[in-house]
């Protein structure tokens, strides 16, 4: 099967400061894939790269075989891309229900938006506070509820950034579950992520950036068995 996703020589300049350097990048269709890095690698940048937050200074960007390099972020969800960014972006003094309702109308007629609603209120255990705002959710709950607003529309392809930062070991397993469901149903998953437990709960592979650049590639055990990668963490290699 061909990859969801690509990017082909793909470079990013801000000033002097190469972040995003000839990087080729492949996401199976279907596959749960991790970013990790040191901070400062270049993961969020390669994010925005991909959501068309930031155009490329070089190279090209495939969704499905289409070079999509070009177009906008909105065209983009259209085509079934779909974020969660680290800091929620939900509306907090709206209540859950009143968030996925403006998450979920463009995309839904209104019968099939309410019973759209019933799933993801069950499937991300939030149908208790459906009626609270969202503001006064726990930090687990709330992250819970971005996810529910970016699979409404049912991507083909979901992008986390840090998806279980700040949460509990309980949190960040049932996380861990839900993208696993949702990559069983077909959804493929390129998550940007330093918990490493959470890395080995779900990737199929992982990425290393570092200064820009893949540093290493391979399954869980592969990568943990890396000393080189072991090193930069250390801040033992540099940029050369
Ligand atoms: N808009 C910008 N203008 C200038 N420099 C930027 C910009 N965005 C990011 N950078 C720089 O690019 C480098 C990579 O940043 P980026 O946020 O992509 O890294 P990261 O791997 O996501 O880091 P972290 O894990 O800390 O979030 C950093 O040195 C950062 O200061």
């Amino acid at each position: 099967m061909s990859p969801i996703l690509e990017t082909r020589h793909l470079n990013k300049r801000f000033g002097g400061l190469h972040v995003t350097n000839d990087v080729n990048f492949t996401l199976g269709t279907g596959e749960i894939h991790c970013l990790i890095g040191p901070n400062g690698a270049g993961k969020s940048t390669f994010f925005r790269l991909l959501l068309g937050e930031y155009t490329p200074d070089s190279g090209a960007i495939l969704y499905q075989g289409a070079d999509i390099t070009r177009m906008r972020s909105y065209q983009r969800i259209r085509e079934g891309i779909s974020v969660k960014f680290q800091v929620p972006g939900i509306f907090k003094e709206l209540s859950v229900e009143q968030n996925l309702v403006i998450a979920l109308q463009r995309f839904y007629p209104p019968a099939e938006m309410r019973h759209e609603i019933e799933h993801l209120l069950d499937f991300l255990r939030l149908g208790a506070v459906r009626r609270m705002r969202a503001g006064s959710l726990s930090h687990g709950q709330q992250q819970w509820l971005e996810i529910a607003m970016a699979i409404g529309p049912r991507p083909k392809l979901l992008l986390l950034d840090e998806p279980t930062a700040g949460m509990t070991p309980d949190e960040t397993q049932f996380t861990g579950e839900i993208l696993l469901e949702l990559n069983r149903a077909g959804m493929s998953i390129l998550a940007v992520e330093h918990d490493m437990a959470f890395v080995r709960q779900i990737a199929d592979r992982v990425t290393v950036l570092h200064f820009g650049r893949i540093f290493a590639q391979g399954s869980i055990d592969e990568i943990t068995a890396n000393d080189e990668v072991a090193k930069i963490y250390l801040g033992e290699t540099d940029a050369a």
